[in-house]
């Protein structure tokens, strides 16, 4: 398990003080997939690196399995992170080796010997897909084939926890798609915790489980991927879930409410059924809905009729429908 415990850093720059991250606290289970996501210059790659101690925090503690980070000797931090691998988004392989020599660096460096770290280099490559890249250099290698190996070399370890930084930013959609199902069948198979940061919210979509937003430096929502978009409850959240729209005050209508889809089979028929059994007509003033894991999942924002007892009837024929939540707007204004 790693646990954050009111993490702060501040950089000083030639304009002062700046604060990349504020009292940041979240838990990451052993086995998840985490992503942390936030719009540039969130904080993410500084969260992300002080998760390592690649950045010292200024204050508060990184706890991996117990273990205070902050509070180890500088040679038992080295120790610690060999446990914790780390992937870019520039791959960050070296240009003149090939990708055996890549894969056993990490190796020779812990002072594996020579021929068992090549043992272990060759089936790192099967484990990525790429058994007949052994003698081949980086730079004849697509971009998802270096990642590959780049995700090998961050296997050889044998790491406890992978730190992905943007590690499909590079890339286009269908080689993402291929390099995150790795990481997923990796996290499947070798149990390695997957923390992926990202400003992607496809990314997260198609593999995390879990969910934390930073909005400059602050870790304003984090949930399941599930709750989070269903129903982002913070204005980041809803800007990164949905950056097209859901922006409530654009909307000209009074008793607002917000419905989320929670999972259930569909979301078509519940305004029809609202105007039947109820005889009540309701606004749609905005809607959006994704499809996660195979289920319907969206909100829509109802403008609810001036009428109190028709408004009341709507709520609780809403409030009784199953995998439904919903939520009265109150910061909303006319
Ligand atoms: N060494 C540093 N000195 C001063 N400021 C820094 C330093 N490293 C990061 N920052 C600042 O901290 C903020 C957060 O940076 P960070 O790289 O963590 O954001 P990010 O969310 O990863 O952004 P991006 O997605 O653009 O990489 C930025 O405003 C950045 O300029």
């Amino acid at each position: 398990m790693i646990e954050l415990k009111h993490l702060s850093k501040t950089f000083s720059t030639g304009e002062g003080e700046f604060h990349a991250l504020e009292d940041v606290s979240l838990t990451v289970q052993t086995g998840d997939i985490f992503g942390i996501v936030g719009m540039s210059g969130a904080g993410k790659s500084t969260l992300v690196r002080c998760i390592n101690l690649l950045e010292k925090p200024t204050s508060g503690h990184v706890i991996i399995d117990g273990q205070d980070m902050t509070a180890l000797s500088a040679r038992a931090l080295l120790e610690m992170r060999r446990s914790i691998s780390m992937i870019f988004q520039q791959f960050n392989l070296l240009m003149q080796r090939t990708c055996l020599k890549n894969i056993c660096f990490p190796m020779e460096i812990a002072g594996v010997p020579a021929a068992e770290a090549k043992k272990r280099a060759l089936e790192l490559l099967d484990v990525v897909g790429l058994p007949d890249k052994a003698d081949a250099y980086p730079a004849q290698l697509s971009g998802g084939q270096k990642q590959r190996i780049a995700i090998a070399r961050a296997l050889a370890s044998d790491p406890k926890v992978l730190l992905c930084d943007e590690a499909t930013s590079a890339l286009d959609p269908t080689t993402t798609r291929s390099i995150l199902r790795l990481i997923q069948d990796i996290n499947k198979r070798l149990g390695i915790t997957v923390i992926i940061i990202t400003h992607e919210m496809a990314v997260v979509e198609e593999i995390c489980a879990h969910v934390a937003i930073l909005d400059h430096g602050h870790m304003v929502e984090t949930g399941t991927v599930e709750d989070i978009f269903s129903n982002p409850k913070t204005e980041a959240g809803r800007r990164l879930v949905y950056p097209e729209g859901a922006h409530i005050d654009q909307f000209p209508a009074s008793g607002v409410v917000r419905v989320a889809f929670n999972g259930g089979s569909s979301y078509e028929p519940l305004i029809a059924s609202l105007a039947i059994d109820c005889g009540v007509k309701v606004n749609i003033l905005g809607a959006d809905t994704r499809n996660v894991g195979g289920k319907a999942f969206g909100t829509m924002l109802l403008g609810l009729p001036a009428d109190k007892g028709e408004a009341a009837r709507a709520m609780s024929y809403l409030m009784a429908q199953k995998d439904v939540t919903v939520e009265e707007v109150p910061d909303y204004h006319a």
